[in-house]
Formats: C-alpha cells, sequence, structure tokens
C-alpha cells in the first residue's frame, strides 16, 4: 500500500530558503573560496541546489558516512563509506548536511576533518531538530528548525524511499 504523505516544509519554502541561505554565505565567503562537502546520500539535493546560489568560487567532494541505515533511529556509530578525494589543507571547507538530529554524523566528521588542517570549517544544514541532540555540533547556517517528527524528501529517506520529493515531508503512519 502506498505511504500517505503530509508536506511539512513546501517546495516554493525550501527553494527560497536555500536562495536564502546561498545569498548570506556568498556575503560571508565574499573575497574567498569554498570547498563545499556534500555529505552523501541526504545532502546531495541541497548541495547542488545551494551550489548554484552562491557567487564565490566553489570547489566540490563528497564524502560518504551512514549512521542510520534503514533505521529510523542513529546507531550512535558513524561509518566512513566514502573519504573525501581531495586534500582540505589550507581550505575554508563548508559542510552541506540535509538534516543534524542526534548531531553524531556531524560530531564525527568535523573531529575526523580537523585533524586534516583545512582553514576553517563551517556547516551548512537544511534542517535542524534542536530537541533531538545528543551531542553538540556547531552549526553555522540553518535552513528550518523542525520538531521532532521523522521526515522524508529533499534527500531524507525512509527505507531509502522518498529522497527526491522536492517538499520536505512527513510519513502518516
Ligand atoms: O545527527 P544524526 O543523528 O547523526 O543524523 C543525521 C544524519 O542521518 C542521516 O544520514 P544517514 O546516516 O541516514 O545516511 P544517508 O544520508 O545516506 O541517508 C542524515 O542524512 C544525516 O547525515
Ligand atoms: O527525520 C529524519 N528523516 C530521515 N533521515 C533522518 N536522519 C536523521 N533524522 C532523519
Ligand atoms: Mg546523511
Amino acid at each position: 500500500m502506498a505511504d500517505k504523505i503530509k508536506v511539512l516544509i513546501s517546495e516554493e519554502d525550501v527553494d527560497a530558503k536555500i536562495r536564502e541561505l546561498g545569498k548570506q554565505i556568498s556575503k560571508d565567503y565574499e573575497g574567498k573560496e569554498i570547498h563545499l562537502i556534500c555529505v552523501l546520500k541526504g545532502g546531495i539535493y541541497i548541495t547542488t541546489e545551494l551550489s548554484k546560489r552562491i557567487t564565490v568560487p566553489v570547489s566540490l567532494d563528497f564524502m560518504s558516512v551512514s549512521s542510520y541505515g534503514d533505521a529510523t533511529e542513529s546507531s550512535g556509530r558513524v561509518k566512513i563509506v566514502k573519504d573525501l578525494d581531495d586534500p582540505i589543507e589550507g581550505k575554508d571547507v563548508l559542510i552541506v548536511e540535509d538534516i543534524i538530529d542526534s548531531g553524531r554524523t556531524l560530531r564525527n566528521l568535523v573531529d575526523l576533518l580537523s585533524t586534516r588542517s583545512p582553514k576553517s570549517i563551517k556547516i551548512c544544514t537544511l534542517l535542524d531538530k534542536p530537541e533531538r541532540r545528543v551531542v553538540e555540533v556547531p552549526v553555522d547556517y540553518v535552513g528550518f528548525n523542525i520538531p521532532d517528527e521523522f521526515v522524508i524528501g529533499y534527500g531524507l529517506d525512509y527505507a531509502q524511499k522518498y529522497r527526491n520529493l522536492p517538499f520536505i515531508g512527513v510519513v502518516e503512519q
């Protein structure tokens, strides 16, 4: 049976917010270059859209980490599935995520990448669930703060489905 999906944040609102984030980031990094790191798989949609709205020079790399698998709760462990292709030494790194939930994925990632001598590391996330935080993460750019609900769309999956929805939704049980 098809799942019933409720829209939480519309396509128009997501698009407008990403444009806004791109504008702010372009202003904050004026005169610099940004090395964007997309956290696969969830971060892919926001990364591509956001990068199109950034007006300073951008380079792009991908990292794949996984803590959820097909479950709806973080296992607490973060596995590196694919490392970056390029060194980040001396670069202004901006990590791009779809969501921060417990904070474990980004905490682990920031700790790991910090050992590689980047010039700076900042974080941009489309969604944040502050109520769910288990470990502290310094978040620089947030699209939307959302309540403690399991969301899908715009990169976010439920058992690997629904990443391709152009809005943020909730599966109604
Ligand atoms: O703050 P946390 O509790 O760590 O949760 C957030 C992370 O969980 C999801 O990724 P997931 O590990 O499910 O992999 P995916 O991006 O490939 O779906 C999401 O895309 C974030 O990366
Ligand atoms: O709410 C969520 N939805 C999908 N994946 C997730 N990973 C962390 N939180 C979520
Ligand atoms: Mg992810």
